[in-house]
């Protein structure tokens, strides 16, 4: 097997850490560069109007209290002790993409250490790109990180526990695009640029009984870490939203389950909390015309996750 060659910081400096890729072919680092073109941290508008704020709280006390408007308004479910989510809420089989998480904005009073920030600091730790067997490329935690705490003897670590349970990893971002624009894109990807992996990611919210709020998230050209990180149908990762100081969400991911050194990283792309796939029928119009135009209905890839419960194929959102 040949050796891995490595590019330190793909980042170019735009995250707290450096996420490195390691790669064997110089061919393999052309072909991501001619794809994902530009690095980003954060989700991109681009055709949607997202300066929307909403309230602050006045909390002086880094919002511990539970007066805190903001947690008394939307609530609170992170965990500081683990940077991360309550681990009821990452196992739970209630939590749905209805279950917003609202930090803390740029309107409220506290510090930019109130426990109701987090996934507004960004990654919390060294991701690495690497070369999977069957899924192309994949992520997990960086090598050089884990050896780091090794030599320090971090014990925090348990042994090689890399990511706590319930731990914010990072977000999915990427351009922001109106529905029409991600089925446009979609097509133009596989016959112009020959893209047939598919990063484009439909999120919808209920809202009430029969509305139905989606965002397109594109990470293609434009995208951060989490366009690199494959679906499995034993995830270690969930998706859930959080809302900063938009009315956009941003598709943060957290870990179900503690993670060891070498874990590749892992969510299942149904989302199984609300995102919905071909069986969720959306009161719209312009779906239907989309499959009888017949443009791409049913376009299903085998699924390589090798869980003993992998359902075979690859989720695809239908009205893409
Ligand atoms: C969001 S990208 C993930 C990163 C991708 N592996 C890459 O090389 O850039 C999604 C694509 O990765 C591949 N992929 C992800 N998970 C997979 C799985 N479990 N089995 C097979 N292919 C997978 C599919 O081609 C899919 O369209």
């Amino acid at each position: 097997m040949s050796t891995n060659k490595i590019i330190k910081n793909i980042t170019e400096g735009i995250e707290n850490y450096s996420i490195r890729l390691l790669y064997q072919e110089e061919s393999q680092v052309e072909d991501l560069r001619r794809q994902h073109i530009k690095y980003v941290r954060n989700n991109v508008s681009v055709s949607l109007d997202s300066d929307f704020y909403y309230d602050g709280c006045d909390c002086t006390d880094n919002c511990e209290s539970s007066e805190c408007g903001c947690k008394s308004t939307h609530g609170y479910f992170y965990n500081s002790q683990i940077s991360g989510l309550d681990p009821n809420l990452v196992q739970s089989s209630n939590a749905t993409f209805n279950h917003t998480i609202y930090e803390c904005n740029s309107l409220c009073a506290c510090s930019n250490q109130c426990q109701n920030r987090l996934v507004q600091h960004g990654i919390s730790l060294p991701l690495e790109i690497f070369r999977t067997s069957l899924c192309g490329w994949g992520v997990r935690v960086s090598s050089s990180y884990t050896n780091n705490q090794r030599n320090n003897q971090e014990k925090d670590v348990d042994d090689q526990v890399v990511i706590k349970q319930g731990q914010f990893v990072c977000e999915y971002a990427g351009e922001i695009i109106k529905t029409d624009e991600a089925r446009r894109r979609w097509r133009s990807y596989k016959s112009d640029y020959g893209i047939t992996d598919n990063y484009i990611f439909c999120i919808r919210e209920h809202i009430g009984k029969d509305r139905v709020l989606r965002t397109n998230i594109d990470p293609t050209r434009v995208g951060n870490i989490g366009r690199y990180i494959n679906h499995s149908c034993s995830p270690n990762l969930r998706m859930f939203l959080v809302r900063v100081n938009s009315i956009v969400p941003i598709a943060a991911l957290f870990a179900t389950r503690e993670i060891r050194e070498n874990e590749e990283l892992s969510f299942d792309y149904s989302g199984q909390i609300g995102m919905g796939i071909e069986d969720e029928k959306i009161n719209n119009n312009e779906e239907d015309s989309v499959s009888k135009n017949g443009i791409i209905v049913g376009e299903r890839k085998p699924c390589f996750c090798g869980s003993e419960n992998c359902c075979g194929y690859l989720p695809f959102d239908e009205s893409l």
